[in-house]
């Protein structure tokens, strides 16, 4: 069986690494340096980075020409996100080097479009299921954007290559991962699903790692790692069985 994979997070508001509570803009924790925590996580043994420009997500600035540093100063796997709606948007993420990307809003306002760069870039286009009970939100997580399944059918049959699924309400919040919701997506579709949102515990990431024989791949971690509740090195060793 395959080893789950683990992303920690880095989150950037306004130039800072920050963690937000359930995605809630002015909830922001600041922590510091993006590219001292990400190369912090590269030390440890991180194989891959989750990588988030929250203003370009809110459409309050970007922190575009930060997160080309950050990725093109790390040797790991990068996964970029937040705001990345546009043809421009889009070349300029794939542009700093990252292994790929996550579309979030674009999915549910810009169909065609993200059916156009599904064909063109194949396994490089994830797409973030940011849900609310089964409804999907946008624009940074604040306006509604369809049902779940529905939404999860199409991109299926265009082609899309994983999901990136959040609880908004677990999000930053140290409450537990939602593994009825990530059982219901892997139930729904045969492609992989990273888990994201809630983690607070080793324990949490053995029952997300439970879930790899059903389709989960990977989980992401952010404010446990950055709030001490382990290390990434015991992280790395509780997944690796
Ligand atoms: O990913 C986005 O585009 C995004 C947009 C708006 C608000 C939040 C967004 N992402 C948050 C994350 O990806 C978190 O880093 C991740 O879910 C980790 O959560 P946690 O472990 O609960 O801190």
């Amino acid at each position: 069986m395959n080893r789950l994979e683990l992303l920690p997070a880095v989150d950037v508001r306004d130039g800072q690494a920050v963690r937000l509570v359930k995605g809630a803009s002015g909830t922001e924790t600041s922590f510091g340096e993006p590219l001292a925590a990400a190369l912090a996580w590269q030390e440890a043994g991180a194989e891959w980075l989750h990588l988030v420009d929250l203003d370009a997500a809110f459409g309050t600035g970007s922190n575009r020409e930060l997160l080309r540093e950050v990725t093109a100063t790390l040797d790991i796997k990068v996964e970029l996100s937040g705001g990345i709606r546009d043809d421009a948007s889009l070349a300029a993420a794939l542009a700093t080097g990252c292994t790929r990307v996550n579309l979030g809003t674009a999915a549910l306002e810009s169909p065609e479009w993200v059916a156009k760069v599904i064909a063109e870039h194949g396994d490089k286009i994830a797409v973030g299921l940011d849900v609310v009970g089964t409804t999907l939100r946008g624009r940074g997580w604040t306006s509604d954007g369809g049902q779940l399944f529905d939404v999860l059918a199409r991109l299926d049959a265009e082609g899309c290559a994983r999901y990136v699924v959040t609880d908004v309400n677990r999000d930053g919040t140290l409450t537990g991962p939602n593994l009825q919701l990530l059982r219901d997506v892997c139930a729904a579709t045969d492609r992989p699903v990273v888990a994201s949102g809630g983690v607070s515990s080793l324990d949490d990431l053995r029952a997300i790692a439970g879930l790899v024989g059903e389709g989960v791949e990977g989980a992401i971690v952010g404010k446990a790692l950055y709030e001490h509740k382990f290390t990434l090195e015991e992280a790395l060793e509780a997944v690796s069985g």
